[in-house]
């Protein structure tokens, strides 16, 4: 789309960093973060808070993050607000204002100083409505992001780099992101002032709390602290484990996470998985990627959405009793939910009220379920934190 306010501007004085999209355009700005170059699928976030957590989903792997809030950066960073330790998240973000020096009593460093150790990039100084409106309008670009203090960029190589990038679609990045190693879960829900905390009477290992083995697909780590707030011991395990060993786990449930990349890349290797853990009358529950795994293990399509789904306040109504949750989302593909697409064993619990996309499902006969959202995000009387209480209340 031509575009006035995000087109082929020359460069302007002072700056340093650049985003250049696969279509030619590009977008100027002030570099901070990392010195490099990235290449990715550029996309928007519209929540207003948790910049931090964002940016280390690993569902966000090979995605330059754009934030319609304006003022990005400046509650600092800290060490508590991490989804995610040491594995790549999204390789950059867009951002309006300048980021100004942290004001929040929690920040222990500046956004600027954290995304240069973390090695992202970013760009401040960008008309991020008018690449938004992009988005919205043409679907989410695939571009390099780069940043050079001394200002010298090589327009033409990184535009051809932009356009070699295969894109998203058909890529398993899961397998970049699963944790290599099982690991035994430890910590809940993490509270002002006290941290991690353990459910009150209860501790990870307590007899009576049951077993939960969670296939990381590259998961945010606040998924897991709601299973064992829920009530329920975690287990972790890498995307490629076999359905024999996790059975061999004597699991009383098994949860899919999210991740990043598209499911069909990923089901390749994952959805014989779950098929049998199904056939095997395991109670499942998936969210985002592990979600749409558990459609497509079921007999679901899944497709590319335009601009997909990313924020903190996404209504997602529940189709039994009409009611509205505000969620948190962060998705780019979706279970096709088109007239005659669905198998009739996958109902549709759950849909989106703005584009009426597939947000939930239930498989027909099983103890399975699967949403489209991350349900921590939503308080008050529709809480999400319910379907957690439902999945740990299946087991046995
Ligand atoms: N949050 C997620 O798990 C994202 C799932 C998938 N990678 C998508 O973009 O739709």
């Amino acid at each position: 789309m031509a575009d006035p306010a995000f087109s082929l501007a020359p460069q302007p004085d002072g700056a340093t960093g650049v985003l250049v999209l696969a279509d030619g355009q590009v977008a100027w700005g002030r570099g901070f973060g990392a010195v490099g170059e990235a290449v990715g699928e550029v996309c928007f976030n519209t929540a207003m808070t948790g910049y931090q957590e964002v940016m280390t989903d690993p569902s966000y792997a090979s995605q330059i993050v754009t934030f319609t809030f304006p003022h990005i950066g400046n509650v600092g960073t800290n060490a508590e607000d991490m989804e995610s330790h040491g594995v790549p998240g999204a390789v950059g973000c867009v951002v309006r204002e300048d980021v100004t020096a942290p004001a929040n009593f929690r920040a222990q460093g500046t956004f600027q100083a954290w995304m240069e150790a973390q090695g992202r990039i970013g760009i401040s100084g960008v008309d991020t409505r008018a690449l938004t409106r992009r988005i919205r309008v043409s679907g989410a670009p695939n571009a390099v992001i780069a940043h050079n203090p001394e200002g010298t960029f090589d327009l033409p190589a990184l535009l051809e780099k932009a356009r070699a990038w295969q894109g998203l679609e058909g890529l398993d990045l899961a397998i970049a992101v699963t944790r290599k190693d099982r690991e035994e879960w430890e910590g809940s829900l993490w509270h002002l002032g006290e941290g991690y905390t353990l459910p009150e009477g209860t501790a990870p290992g307590d007899s009576g709390r049951p077993h939960v083995v969670a296939m990381d697909f590259g998961a945010k780590d606040n998924i897991f602290r709601n299973i064992v707030a829920a009530g329920a011991d975690v287990t972790v395990v890498p995307a490629k484990t076999t359905a024999e060993e996790i059975l061999a786990l004597k699991p009383a449930g098994v949860f899919l996470s999210n991740g990043p990349g598209d499911p069909a890349a990923t089901g390749a290797y994952a959805v014989p998985v779950i098929q049998k853990l199904l056939a095997a009358d395991m109670p499942i529950f998936g969210i985002c990627l592990g979600h749409q795994m558990l459609g497509l293990a079921a007999g679901a399509r899944t497709t590319k959405m335009n601009q997909g789904h990313r924020g903190a306040n996404h209504p997602v109504q529940r189709k039994d009793d009409g009611v509205v949750e505000i969620t948190s989302m962060n998705h780019g593909f979706a279970i096709d939910n088109t007239p005659g697409a669905l198998p009739e064993t996958v109902i549709e619990t759950h849909v989106s009220l703005f584009d009426g996309s597939n947000c939930g499902i239930a498989i027909a006969g099983k103890k399975a379920f699967g949403v489209q959202y991350h349900p921590e995000a939503s308080p008050g009387p529709q809480d999400s934190f319910y379907l957690f209480e439902k999945f740990v209340g299946m087991l046995g």
